[in-house]
C-alpha cells in the first residue's frame, strides 16, 4: 500500500523523537504528529495521547490523553487497546495476541481510576536507612504493570551504558538496559512515572528517561554511586540538575542472587515483583553521599528484571 501523507508525517515526526537526549527538538515533530492525528491516523492519535499527558506544546491532561487513547483503539490501534485494558482492568495483554481485541473503548476509558493509578503508596514499608534514605515500598506497581514493562523492554535491550563514559559502555556494567524515550514510552509507563514523582513529591520534569535493566546469570552493575560527580559533571549538573534520588521497581523474582547491595549501609535487598526501593544519593543538605554507593549483584540462576528511575533535583532546562 502506498504511503499516505499522514503516514509520512507520522513517520518523520517519530524519527525526530527517537534519540535519547533529554530535550529533543519537539516543535517540528509535534506539528507533524498532530497533523497526522488530525487526518485520523490511528498510530498518530495513540502518540498524541502521550503528548497530551506529558503536556508537550499544550497543557498536560490525563483526561484528554485517555480520550485520545480510546479514539485510537477504536480506529484499530492495538497498542492503544492494550494500554486501555491494562489501565482499566489491570490486565496484561501480550502484543502478539492472534485476535485483534474488540471492545467498548469509551466505556473502558471511563473506568480508568486516574487518581488511584498515580497515587503515591501510603504503606509504611521498611526504612533501611534514614540518611541517606533507603526505603522499601511494597506493592508499588501491579503484577500486570511488571509484565508490561518487561515485555516493552525485552525486544529493545542493549548493553547498559553509564553517563560519565563517552563511549557509553562501561566494563563494570555488564547488564543490559532499555530506555523509554518518547517513541517507546506509553501511558502505562507514564502513569508509573507520575506515581514515582508523587511518591518523592518531585515535579514530573525531574525524572530522567526511565529504564528497564536486565541481568542474565553473572551479569552485574558493580559498585557505583548514582549522583553525578560534582567536578567532572559540573556543566551537566548546572544544566540539568543533580541526580538526588533513585527508584527501583523489581519486576520479577524467578532468579537467585541479584540483590541490590549497599555495603556501607550493610543492606542487601531484593524486593518481590512490584515492590520498590527508593533511595537518596545525597545527604540531607543535598551533598553527594558516598554511603549511597551500591551494586546490582549478579544473578546466580535465572534472569533479573528491574525498572530504574533516576531523579534530578530540578527539571532540565
Ligand atoms: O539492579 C539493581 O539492583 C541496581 C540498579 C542500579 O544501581 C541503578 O539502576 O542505578
Ligand atoms: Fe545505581
Amino acid at each position: 500500500m502506498a504511503e499516505t501523507e499522514s503516514d509520512n508525517q507520522f513517520r518523520t515526526g517519530m524519527a525526530m523523537l527517537a534519540g535519547n537526549t533529554l530535550s529533543p527538538d519537539w516543535e517540528k515533530a509535534v506539528v507533524l504528529i498532530d497533523a497526522a492525528a488530525a487526518a485520523g491516523h490511528a498510530d498518530a492519535i495513540e502518540r498524541q495521547a502521550l503528548l497530551e499527558c506529558r503536556g508537550v506544546g499544550r497543557a498536560p491532561s490525563w483526561d484528554k490523553a485517555l480520550d485520545l487513547l480510546a479514539i485510537a483503539a477504536g480506529r484499530g490501534s492495538q497498542y492503544a487497546a492494550r494500554q486501555l485494558i491494562l489501565l482499566a482492568d489491570d490486565q496484561f495483554e501480550p502484543a502478539d495476541s492472534a485476535e485483534p481485541r474488540q471492545g467498548d473503548w469509551g466505556e473502558m476509558r471511563s473506568r480508568i481510576p486516574i487518581a488511584q493509578r498515580v497515587r503515591a503508596s501510603t504503606a509504611p514499608g521498611h526504612m533501611f536507612s534514614a540518611s541517606p534514605i533507603v526505603h522499601a515500598v511494597p506493592d508499588f506497581a501491579s503484577a500486570a504493570e511488571c509484565q508490561w514493562l518487561i515485555a516493552a523492554a525485552a525486544p529493545r535491550l542493549d548493553r547498559a551504558g553509564v553517563y560519565n563514559n563517552p563511549s557509553g559502555i562501561d566494563p563494570g556494567r555488564t547488564n543490559q538496559s532499555a530506555l523509554f524515550n518518547f517513541c517507546n514510552s506509553d501511558m502505562v509507563v507514564e502513569m508509573i512515572r507520575h506515581r514515582i514523582a508523587n511518591q518523592l513529591d518531585a515535579p514530573l520534569g525531574c525524572l530522567e528517561m526511565s529504564q528497564v535493566l536486565h541481568y542474565g546469570v553473572g551479569q552485574e552493575f558493580v559498585l557505583h554511586c548514582d549522583f553525578l560527580d560534582p567536578q567532572a559533571m559540573r556543566e551537566e549538573i548546572a544544566r540539568n540538575g543533580q541526580r538526588v534520588a533513585t527508584v527501583l521497581i523489581y519486576l520479577n523474582d524467578d532468579f537467585e542472587g541479584g540483590e541490590t547491595s549497599f555495603p556501607r549501609l550493610q543492606i542487601d535487598h531484593r524486593g518481590g515483583p512490584g515492590d520498590a526501593l527508593v533511595f537518596g544519593n545525597v545527604d540531607s543538605a543535598g551533598r553527594p553521599d558516598s554511603k549511597s554507593q551500591h551494586a546490582g549483584r549478579p544473578p546466580t540462576r535465572g534472569e533479573k528484571w528491574v525498572f530504574s528511575q533516576w531523579v534530578r533535583n530540578r527539571a532540565p532546562g
